[in-house]
């Protein structure tokens, strides 16, 4: 899939925002509005990783699923909570931040992605965000030469997160070979599965974009 949307997989994963982030040279207003915009997202996203509890045909299915949607609410919600707390945003602020267009293009798409298909229509939306966030954390916390943003990198590069990446790789491999077959490539859908995945890779672009202009 990652192959399918090379271009954008590129834009996504070595974006201005995330150089800014490696060097430190990113400004801290773009961050915190990043940061608020990034918790409305995250709303969205676990009621889309919900939504792929609905859609599980099995135990280990759900399992992961509802893994990722504890480990969004209880954790990555939790770090943005923290560090806007201590930039002086209160959760309330916090939760009342206007939505973004571009913002709310991608999960919405994302979540009619699982609306109107399966769990494989759902999860070629979900993964971009998840695989992308993994290939950025190891390469800026090898690259980074600042550490303003350490702590942004240190969760993303963090063992916690590299194993979740796994598991969700392998919920993905494994909720096709069970739909498509073993030779899940050469399947019909397999195409359209790929656009999706290379639909939201072009959102995720956007959002860092949007993250850049307060
Ligand atoms: C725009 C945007 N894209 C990706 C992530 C990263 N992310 C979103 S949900 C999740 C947990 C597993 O799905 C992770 C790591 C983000 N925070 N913001």
């Amino acid at each position: 899939m990652r192959d399918a949307a090379q271009g954008p997989w590129r834009e996504y994963t070595r974006h201005a925002f995330v150089e800014g982030l490696k060097d430190g040279t990113l400004p801290r207003a773009a961050f915190l509005h990043y940061l608020r915009q990034d918790y409305v997202f995250l709303i969205h996203f676990s009621r889309a990783w919900a939504l792929a509890v609905v859609k599980s045909e099995t135990h280990a299915e759900m399992l992961t699923a509802v893994a990722t949607v504890n480990a969004l609410v209880a954790e990555e919600m939790q770090l943005h909570i923290g560090i806007c707390e201590a930039a002086g945003i209160s959760q309330d602020e916090l939760f009342a931040t206007p939505e973004r267009p571009e913002n709310l293009a991608y999960t919405r798409y994302v979540l009619e992605a699982g609306y109107s298909g399966d769990l494989l229509d759902l999860l070629a939306a979900l993964a971009p965000c998840v695989m992308g966030y993994g290939e950025i954390g190891t390469r800026l916390a090898a690259e980074a030469t600042s550490d303003t943003y350490r702590d942004w990198i240190d969760t993303y590069a963090g063992d916690d997160y590299q194993a979740a990446c796994r598991a969700v790789g392998e919920l993905l491999d494994s909720a096709l070979t069970r739909r498509l077959g073993a030779d899940f490539r050469s399947a019909p859908r397999w195409e359209r599965l790929c656009r999706t995945f290379r639909t939201a890779t072009e959102l995720e672009v956007n959002f860092w974009q949007m993250g850049l202009t307060p």
